[in-house]
Order: structure tokens, then C-alpha cells, then sequence
């Protein structure tokens, strides 16, 4: 149990290290909350928040992994190097497919609701 409550302290150590030192994870942390308060606004539904929630969490989850990635590579290549980059562009990608994905999920489920609400 003890190792459990390590291991959840490291994670969270991680966490709190990607949002201290990247820019970007501030961002998409704003705009998740932005979202979250937008969602509670529109009243969604059980199955619409499981999409925007989970949205949210791959969004933040790969900007950590890309902060690991970053890291990783700056120790063990502080050097250029073709794999490096490719490494570090492709932690990069990463992150921009899961805020492409976010942001079909707002064109989906969002969206509609708001036109509603205006139209
Ligand atoms: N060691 C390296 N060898 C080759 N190319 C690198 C290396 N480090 C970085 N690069 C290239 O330069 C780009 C910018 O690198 P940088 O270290 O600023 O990363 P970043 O993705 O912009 O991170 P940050 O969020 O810290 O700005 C990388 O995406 C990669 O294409």
C-alpha cells in the first residue's frame, strides 16, 4: 500500500511539473475549465460529458507525456540529433492530434447546444 501511495505521489509530482513548466499545459488546463463551466451552462448529458471529459483528460495527458519525452531527450541528447527531433516532433504530434480531438468533440457536442441557446 505504501508503494501505491509512492507511486501516486511521483505521478503526481508529474503532473504538477508538466503544468509548472509548460506553457501549453496552462493553456489547455484554462481551456478545460472554460469547458467544464460551458458544459455545466448546457446542462449535458451523462454519455456527453463522458466524451468531454475524457477529451480533456487525453488532451492533458499527452501534453505530459510530451513533457517527458522533452525531457528525456534533453538529458540523454543535449546534442542535435535526427532521432532526437524525430522524438521530440512526434511527442508534438501527439499532442496536436488529441487537441484536434477535443476540438471535434466541441464541434459535436458543444456546438449544436450553443447554437441552440442562441438561435
Ligand atoms: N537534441 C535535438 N536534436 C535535434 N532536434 C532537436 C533537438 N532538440 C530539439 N530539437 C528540435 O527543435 C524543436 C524545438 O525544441 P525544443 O527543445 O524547444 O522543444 P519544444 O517542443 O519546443 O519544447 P518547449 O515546450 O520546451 O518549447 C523540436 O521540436 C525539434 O524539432
Amino acid at each position: 500500500m505504501k508503494g501505491f501511495i509512492r507511486s501516486f505521489g511521483y505521478a503526481l509530482a508529474g503532473i504538477l511539473y508538466a503544468f509548472r513548466t509548460q506553457r501549453n499545459m496552462k493553456v489547455h488546463f484554462a481551456a478545460a475549465i472554460s469547458v467544464v463551466t460551458v458544459g455545466l451552462f448546457l446542462r449535458l448529458s451523462p454519455s456527453e460529458w463522458v466524451d468531454v471529459i475524457f477529451a480533456i483528460i487525453f488532451v492533458l495527458a499527452a501534453e505530459c507525456i510530451n513533457t517527458a519525452v522533452e525531457a528525456a531527450v534533453d538529458v540523454s541528447s543535449p546534442h542535435k540529433h535526427p532521432l532526437a527531433k524525430a522524438a521530440k516532433d512526434c511527442a508534438a504530434g501527439a499532442v496536436l492530434l488529441a487537441a484536434i480531438n477535443s476540438l471535434l468533440v466541441a464541434y459535436f457536442i458543444l456546438w449544436p447546444k450553443i447554437l441552440k441557446v442562441f438561435l
